[in-house]
């Protein structure tokens, strides 16, 4: 671990818990039961993903573990200080990263961390060296001095996280800071974070895109309607469904069609014992033999006169993973863009 960039890991070291919660219930004051019996504990130093579908209590799970919401029952541990009782300890110790941006656009990056190291209270002495350490963490020494207001999005983002470490926090909370980057801009954020963990501060982030998580992640936990369904290694949920998939892509697909082929492959006496899953476009067959009886699978579609217009056989990704534990699909990579990106060489200095 360089020393001149070591993250202060006072309040909690490696082995300890960074996140201690238990049957933690938030209940909204419409009555909405947003969270509804979480247990979860997050070790120092993890690079932990907490997953779920639109609606599934992630966002505010993350805003009670960082203190901006309350629990309704159950306690919560952040770096050993309970978020009711030691809010401000918690708040002192942690770095927290909301979906929407919030750099000042009229401030330059340097300035811009400069502002944030003084509200967090960084000793003037330091705050000069630790500006650039992370303007250079970040990668963003070469636009130091450039308005927020004429970055990407990609470079907007990388900033905002540069100013939820200035207080060097052993964790950060990160509520899906790559959705709407271009894929490009989501590399370069994603190798940031890895850079950031292995410095020492723990990560807890909500994302969609499971391809990253699945490369970078020590463990996963998986949430639906407010309630853990799986907490695991990436290796371990995908080994977990076993067999293998075989993807079908039809020809005019339609729920209808879907439907239609679901069937088919059901009535066929082709695969004993299958899970078949359709998302809008796709048709999953997952079994243990699925690859060796691809072709009776097709030719018994094909007499039920469905065309099949692609098909691929893979292991289990964790897409295949979300979708039988929680019945939808991830977002893709494709289903978000970011508005025209500023190319970091094209910012006028
Ligand atoms: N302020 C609020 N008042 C009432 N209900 C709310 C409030 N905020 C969120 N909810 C509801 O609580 C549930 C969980 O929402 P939450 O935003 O935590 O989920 P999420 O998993 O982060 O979803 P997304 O991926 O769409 O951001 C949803 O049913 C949502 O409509």
């Amino acid at each position: 671990m360089p020393s001149e960039q070591s993250h202060d890991t006072s309040v909690s070291t490696a082995g300890e818990l960074a996140i201690d919660a238990r049957n933690v219930h938030v209940t909204y004051a419409d009555g909405t039961e947003a969270v509804q019996g979480v247990d979860l504990q997050v070790e120092s130093g993890e690079f932990f993903g907490f997953l779920g579908p639109n609606g599934a209590g992630k966002t505010t799970t993350i805003k009670t573990f960082a203190t901006l919401l309350h629990p309704t029952t159950g306690t919560v541990l952040v770096n050993g200080y309970d978020v009711e009782t030691k809010s401000t300890a918690v708040c002192e110790s942690i770095g927290y990263m909301a979906q929407e941006t919030s750099v000042d656009e009229e401030l330059t990056a340097r300035e811009n961390i400069r502002f944030a190291s003084k509200v967090y209270g960084v000793p003037s002495d330091e705050r000069a060296d630790r500006v650039e350490q992370l303007l250079d963490l970040v990668n963003l020494t070469d636009v130091a001095d450039t308005r927020a207001e004429n970055f990407s999005g990609g470079m907007k983002k990388r900033l905002d996280a540069a100013t939820v470490l200035v207080h060097r926090p052993p964790i950060v909370f990160l509520d899906e800071p790559t959705t709407g980057l271009d894929p490009e801009a989501r590399i370069a954020f994603w190798e940031y974070l890895r850079r950031i963990n292995e410095l020492g501060t723990t990560v807890f982030l909500t994302t969609q895109y499971l391809e990253e998580v699945d490369r970078l992640c020590d463990r996963i936990g998986l949430l639906q309607d407010g309630q853990i369904v799986t907490t695991d290694t990436p290796e371990s949920l995908k080994s977990s469904i076993g067999g293998e998939i075989l993807e079908l892509q039809l020809e005019e697909p339609s729920a209808n069609r879907m439907d239609h082929a679901k069937r088919a492959i059901r009535q066929s006496d082709v695969l004993d014992d299958s899970t078949v899953e359709t998302t809008e476009t796709t048709l999953r067959v997952r079994a243990a033999e699925v690859r060796e009886n691809a072709s009776a699978l097709l030719v018994s579609l094909h007499e039920a006169g469905i065309t099949v217009t692609g098909f691929e056989v893979h292991s289990p990704t964790l897409d295949d993973v979300f979708l039988e534990l929680t019945g939808s699909e991830a977002v893709t990579a494709e289903d978000e863009t970011e508005t025209p990106a500023v190319d970091q060489q094209e910012v006028a200095r």
